[in-house]
């Protein structure tokens, strides 16, 4: 990714100044964001969380899941720590997009789990690659982290792209009444770091 195709400026939030990166040209053609904190390219790992856009429940606070809340979770860290670095993936519903995402929803309002919705749809599982990521982060000089997420294959595919994951940090926040099977499906069947 060139340096020409990444446009930042300040963003102040609830958790402190950060500074927002618009990503134009990311090899998958999507628009992504970084929002990043503190200087970047030290030799001490930088705290991140890569996060897979989720409309529902990053902007209307959906029960459905736990995506709003890992989110001010890691903003919030970040703040305390002082340094770190959000990757906001416009990657809606596991990649499937948002329309399809509500049809996968109204399947698993008739029953079917999160896995079982996306495969009857024609989709895999899981349909994101994380590749996108690592360009992202390669692209800011970021080149050692420490990654908070339950997502193995999140920390798998930064690996292989040769970010150097010195720590996984656990993000459960966000359990309710209402995403208790979604949770417990991530664990059983998407292999997601979650106590039970
Ligand atoms: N297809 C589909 N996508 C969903 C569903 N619920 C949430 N999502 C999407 O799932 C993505 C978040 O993935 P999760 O599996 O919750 O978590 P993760 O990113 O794999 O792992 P963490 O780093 O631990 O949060 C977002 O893009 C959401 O929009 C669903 O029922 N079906
Ligand atoms: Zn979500």
């Amino acid at each position: 990714m060139s340096k020409k195709s990444t446009v930042h400026a300040k963003l102040p939030t609830k958790w402190g100044h950060f500074t927002i990166y618009a990503l134009e040209k990311s090899c998958d053609g999507k628009e992504h964001v970084a929002l990043a904190m503190g200087e970047l390219d030290q030799e001490e790992p930088l705290l991140i969380r890569i996060h897979s856009e989720c409309l529902t429940g990053d902007a209307f606070s959906s029960l459905r899941c736990d995506c709003g809340p890992q989110l001010e979770a890691a903003m919030k860290k970040i703040s305390e720590v002082g340094r770190g670095m959000i990757v906001y993936l416009r990657q809606e519903g596991r990649g499937i997009g948002l329309v399809n995402k509500i049809r996968a929803y109204a399947l698993q309002d008739e029953g079917q789990d999160t896995v079982e919705a996306n495969i009857n749809l024609g989709f895999q599982a899981d349909h994101r690659s994380f590749e996108v990521a690592a360009e992202i982060l390669t692209s800011l000089n970021v080149s050692k982290v420490k990654l908070m997420t339950n997502n193995p294959r999140k920390v798998e595919a930064l690996q292989e792209a040769n970010i150097d994951v010195v720590e996984r940090v656990p993000l459960q926040y966000g359990r309710n009444p209402h995403n208790e099977d979604y949770l417990s499906t991530k664990h059983g069947k998407l292999g997601h770091f979650l106590d039970q």
